[in-house]
């Protein structure tokens, strides 16, 4: 694993946005897939930045996002579709219709698993997955103990996931108890791999990923068996910040 090492959440936005704009420039037909949470938001905010100042354009781009909760309607604000649609999509030229998020609100999830994961393939897979990790090391929704082996799925979620999700939320209990998220081998499969972990409650998840056994008990490890993986990391995050300040 290839790692970059920056000293805040901005330089690590700057420099996964600069990381994405160069593969898109190599590709500008690329299959992005794409993630939510806290993390993401800066790199998005710097893309739109980049979009507007120098016209970069995603006409021919194709995205696929990790993750939906289940019950929530696209409209939602605390939907991924939303989220998408208004930290990045609805900045750029990207035709929505190349822009894929699960549908949480679909009457058989089960089934609109199976359609998902045929759509990822029928896209050609995923050329470069942006991925975020939970403390618990879930990458997607893959919470711990989901196999390796797994394609998109429904997934229960952990108590501490939706805990740390709830900022989002009017409170807890308004959470969805459920997602549908790309397996740990839907996420495998993609061709490279861009991890953004910053801040010093991901310090733990961090030594893990790093120098942890690869185990199903912390998803993210699995990420050691993946021959193409940058991590943009910062100092927080690397439990370095006190070096820096000597
Ligand atoms: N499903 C998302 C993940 O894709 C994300 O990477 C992770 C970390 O979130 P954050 O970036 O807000 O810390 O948890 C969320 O629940």
């Amino acid at each position: 694993m290839n790692i970059i090492r920056v000293e805040n959440y901005e330089e690590m936005s700057k420099e996964a946005a600069g990381y994405i704009l160069k593969k898109l420039r190599e590709n500008p037909r690329i299959t992005l897939g794409l993630a939510t949470g806290g993390t993401p938001t800066g790199t998005y905010q710097h893309l739109i930045e980049d979009h507007l100042k120098n016209g970069t354009s995603y006409k021919d781009v194709s995205t696929v996002n990790l993750d939906e909760y289940i019950g929530l309607n696209p409209d939602h604000p605390n939907s991924y579709r939303f989220y998408m649609n208004d930290a990045l999509f609805n900045h750029i030229d990207i035709p929505l219709e190349q822009t894929y998020v699960p549908q949480g609100n679909a009457v058989d999830c089960q089934e609109e698993c199976e359609r998902y994961e045929k759509l990822i393939k029928n896209l050609g897979g995923i050329d470069l997955q942006l991925l975020g990790i939970g403390s618990n090391g879930h990458i997607g929704f893959n919470e711990p103990g989901t196999e390796f082996g797994s394609r998109t799925h429904i997934i229960d979620l952990e108590p501490s996931t939706r805990e740390a999700n709830a900022r989002f939320f009017a409170s807890l209990e308004e959470v969805p108890e459920k997602a549908i998220t790309m397996g740990i081998a839907s996420i495998m499969k993609s061709r490279e791999i861009l991890l953004l972990i910053s801040g010093a409650s991901k310090k733990e998840a961090m030594v893990q990923l790093l120098h942890g056994e690869v185990t199903e008990k912390f998803p993210a490890s699995i990420l050691q068996l993946h021959p193409n993986v940058t991590i943009i990391a910062d100092e927080e995050a690397l439990g370095l910040e006190a070096d820096s300040r000597d």
